[in-house]
């Protein structure tokens, strides 16, 4: 019977099953980091139990770290999460890359990266980001810190089967339009809880002319759209990315891997539970203006009105998010000015996005009203950004340039929006409080982000005169 890609790495998995019950699934890489962890591993301390399989483990700081002064931490409760960690890593025999290691960044850029996300995975990580890691064809979700510690114990999880979801991108992206407009688009179309209960696959045109690297913004989001995991089915692009990659097998283990691999893709004929389709060719630019990752539009548009909406919780949600982020009803978008811009996050952190946004901001100045920053993905991105020489255009256009970290896509450590300031922001989520008590976020594309540093207002990028046109 024809199988999705979803059903094949499950029945893969499955190490006891008992109709009506969940399946016990066997793991294959369980990613940590400060944050999620430490109850964990105290929680395995006083059962007087062991890390099962330490190998398949990972671990590193992200969350708390500085983004400049390395390594010093004012905030206690920081300093205790990464002191935790190294204390847990040592102690439980875990590979820990730690603030200062050359392997260090945000846990869903490192793990592509260093070549441990693969495949046919199951990979868990106390952390709901953990859906980027879909982008290679592995069922990839985050999980709570009690499943962190029977992962931990026993490299097993208990889950029931999800649904199963088709999202099909029809036809080719315009021009200065991004993988993170797209997976905006489809949240502000479908809503933040139209995966709940499914894994989803993206398929169709789009995203098979992604790189890698945009496929994991697509995935990074699914969970913003409610879904348990996001992933898409392993093809010729994926296979260049992970040869060569430092936990990749070698030379005729890789050419196995690459066969078992292409096989695991859904099937000719497979069955969805649900399926939904989009048109790339519709979707421009795109800009949210609420406090949930639903609430966005084209940069074209304007901020919605009640009279836009029916029911009338949707025209409350509307009245609240807009008295929280100080917006009218029906101001055009391009007119929304921004005080700070913050090119970072798992979403949006890694080279190529570096790339974009500094081809956007090459030769010019950052407005005078902004303040902006630029926090690579990791220190790799950052070491790779530096070899091409983007630190430069960056610092020349008046960014800041940091190290790597998750900072202010939730301001965990010192990198935060004051309150009533406004964010034009690469990361993944808009909450209220987000990036710091009242501050107000707007997420975009690397690109969108630049084009709002060096104008002070949300621009629609392919207005932007580039350097190199
Ligand atoms: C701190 C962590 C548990 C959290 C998550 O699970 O996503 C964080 O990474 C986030 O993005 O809000
Ligand atoms: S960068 Fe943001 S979304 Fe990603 S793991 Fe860190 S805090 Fe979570």
């Amino acid at each position: 019977m024809a199988k999705t890609i979803i059903e094949k790495i499950w029945d893969q998995h499955i190490v006891y099953e008992e109709q009506g019950k969940p399946d016990l699934l066997y793991i294959d890489l369980h990613l940590l980091h400060e944050v999620t962890s430490p109850q964990a591993f105290e929680g395995l301390r006083i059962a007087g139990r062991k890390v099962r399989r330490p190998d398949l483990c990972f671990a590193t700081m992200d969350h708390n770290v500085p983004t400049r002064n390395l390594p010093t931490i004012n905030d206690p409760i920081a300093k205790k999460q990464i002191t935790t960690l190294e204390k847990n890593c040592t102690e439980f025999g875990i590979p820990l890359a730690d603030m200062e290691h050359p392997d260090q960044g945000i846990v869903h850029i490192i793990g592509p990266e260093l070549g441990l996300t693969q495949p046919g995975k199951t990979i868990v990580c106390g952390d709901s980001h953990t859906s980027t890691h879909g982008a290679f064809g592995a069922i990839a979700f985050g999980i709570g810190t009690s499943e962190v510690e029977h992962v931990l114990s026993t490299q097993t999880l208990w889950q029931s089967k999800p649904k199963t979801m088709e999202i099909h991108i029809n036809g080719k992206l315009g021009y200065g339009v991004t993988a993170k407009d797209v997976i905006l688009a489809i949240i502000a179309k479908f809503g933040i809880d139209v995966g709940t209960g499914h894994i989803v696959e993206y398929t169709g045109e789009a995203i098979r002319a992604m790189s890698m690297e945009e496929r994991m913004t697509i995935c990074n989001m699914s969970i913003e759209a409610g879904a348990k995991a996001g992933l898409i089915s392993p093809d010729e692009t994926t296979i260049d990315y992970l040869r060569g990659r430092r936990h990749v097998p070698e030379g005729e283990a890789f050419e196995e891997a690459t066969e078992k691999w292409f096989a695991l893709a859904t099937d000719e004929g497979a069955v969805y539970d649900t399926v939904l389709e989009v048109n790339a060719e519709e979707i421009e630019p795109f800009v949210t203006w609420g406090t949930n990752p639903s609430m966005g539009s084209g940069i074209s548009a304007t901020v919605p009105t009640v009279a836009d909406f029916v029911n009338e919780s949707d025209k409350e949600a509307l009245k609240k998010a807009l008295t929280y982020m100080g917006l009218e009803q029906g101001t055009p978008l391009s007119l929304i000015a921004v005080q700070h811009v913050f090119i970072g996050s798992c979403t949006n952190a890694r080279l190529s996005d570096l790339r974009n946004a500094a081809e956007v901001i090459a030769g010019q100045k950052v407005h005078p009203d902004v303040t902006a920053i630029v926090v690579p993905g990791s220190r790799t991105v950052k070491r790779q950004a530096e070899e091409e020489g983007l630190d430069k255009v960056f610092l020349e256009a008046g960014f800041e340039w940091r190290e790597s970290g998750c900072s202010m896509c939730l301001a965990m450590n010192d990198d935060v929006v004051p309150a009533g300031e406004r964010c034009a922001s690469t990361s993944n989520r808009n909450f209220e409080g987000r990036q710091g008590a009242g501050s107000r976020t707007h997420l975009m594309s690397p690109a969108m982000a630049a084009a709002a540093a060096i104008t002070g207002h949300f621009t629609d990028v392919r207005t932007m005169k580039l350097a190199h046109a």
